[in-house]
């Protein structure tokens, strides 16, 4: 059994990049921009008027102007506005040259074409040039792009960007006793469900995950199965991954030339799982029981998928959390138990912890992070979690 930090790095050093695309930037958010994105233009392109009211040459209460012309958003005013004068403007606005500052309407008493300035702010009321941002304004590469990313991208004038391409992920539910949701079970039979997680876990963060069928425990339809994902830059097999005598993936695989990076991993839940290289792809082999498979999904696939979408590769996020309640010492395998946060942030964890229990993890919001041999911890003491 290796350290979970050590599976970890044998499994950045298993991932590989998938190549790039060009975006238009209404699918950028949630995709990894890989090519620096530059502004041609400045933001605001000109000095822009910030409200409503009348462009002027400074201005003191009392002051009566002459209205020249009028300055509208996407239509401005072509003169230059001299001494005494002013512009009607809106918000939005270029400033009419010659111009210092906007008085706001609710300022000023109109007169036929002429203002009088009833008070005069601090503010001019003017968004000068580049206020925003400058033109060479850049956004780097690598960044997962957000929405507030593509409203900034879309202001630079960018329409599209260049993204890695989503990694095409397999993954290969195993077992006789396997039914896809909404089948009819035998007798012997359950639902197959920890794979629809890693499904949705994948979409979620940039992947095409691809749901190949059930594969039944027999080396033939094993092969099948990997023969259906050769084209995949990452496949992930759940089950088959222990000791049994119907365990066979890690058979299958290796009769397909599989290299292995490691077996067993001293980690609760998720013992028994595997990595290496097939092929073009990396492998990963989850355990079955449905909290271990997706408890792996947090801690493994989804860090090393950020990896392959060209992100730092580093562990899952962990912040520090106020126990609510105490823990027990821990054993010698590091354990990430299933939790949940009052109002107030402070952490409880689950009584029933073992590896079958959906119904528990489909409460928790988070994973307690206990270090092999952590010693027994008070109420009141700051643990690492997991969010999930
Ligand atoms: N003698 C030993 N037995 C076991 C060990 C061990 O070290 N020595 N490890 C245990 C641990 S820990 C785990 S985890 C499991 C992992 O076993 P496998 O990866 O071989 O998984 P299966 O035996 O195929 O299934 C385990 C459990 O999960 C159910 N399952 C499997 N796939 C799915 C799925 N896609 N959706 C829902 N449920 C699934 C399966 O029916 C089993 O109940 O091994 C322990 N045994
Ligand atoms: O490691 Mo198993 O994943 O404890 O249930």
């Amino acid at each position: 059994m290796i350290p979970v930090s050590e599976a970890l790095d044998a499994l950045f050093a298993l991932a590989r990049d998938p190549g790039t695309e060009d975006v238009p930037l209404v699918r950028a958010a949630g995709r990894v921009l890989r090519a620096d994105a530059v502004s041609a233009w400045a933001q605001p392109p000109f000095a822009a008027s910030a409200m409503d009211g009348y462009a002027v040459i400074e201005a003191r209460p009392g002051d009566r102007m002459k209205v020249v012309g009028e300055s509208a958003a996407g239509h401005g005013f072509s003169g230059t506005i001299a001494p005494g004068e002013a512009v009607r403007i809106f918000t939005g606005a270029p400033l009419p040259d010659g111009a210092t500052r906007v008085v706001i309407q609710e300022d000023v008493d109109r007169d036929g074409d002429s203002i009088v300035i009833r008070e005069v702010e601090g503010a001019t009321n003017v968004r000068t040039a580049g206020a925003d941002f400058p033109a060479g304004h850049t956004l780097c590469a690598p960044r997962l792009l957000n929405p507030r990313d593509v409203a900034l991208l879309a202001a630079m004038n960018v329409g599209s960007v260049r993204v890695t391409r989503r990694p095409e992920i397999a993954l290969i539910a195993t077992g006789d006793e396997l039914v896809a949701p909404g089948g009819n079970p035998g007798p012997d039979q359950i639902v197959a469900s920890n794979t629809y997680a890693l499904h949705a876990m994948l979409e979620a963060a940039g992947a095409r995950p691809r749901m190949l069928p059930i594969a039944r425990d027999t080396m033939g339809s094993l092969e099948t199965a990997f023969a259906l994902a050769a084209d995949c830059d990452l496949v992930i097999t759940v089950g088959g991954a222990s000791v049994g005598d119907h365990d066979l993936v890690a058979r299958a695989a290796q009769a397909l030339g599989l290299e292995r990076a490691f077996y067993k991993v001293a980690m609760r839940p998720g013992k028994p799982l595997m990595a290496g290289r097939l092929g073009e792809a990396a492998l990963v082999g989850l355990p079955g029981n449905p909290v271990s498979a997706i408890v792996c999904g947090h801690v493994f696939v989804l860090p090393l998928l950020g990896a392959m979408l060209g992100l730092p590769a580093r562990p899952a996020h962990r912040i520090g959390a106020r126990l609510a309640a105490p823990l027990p010492e821990n054993g010698p395998r590091e354990h990430y138990m299933r939790g949940h946060r009052d109002e107030s942030g402070g952490v409880t964890v689950y009584d029933r912890q073992d590896s079958s229990l959906l119904s528990v993890l489909n409460s928790a919001d988070c994973l307690v992070v206990r270090s092999p041999r952590d010693p027994a911890r008070a109420a009141g003491e700051t643990v690492e979690i997991i969010p999930i």
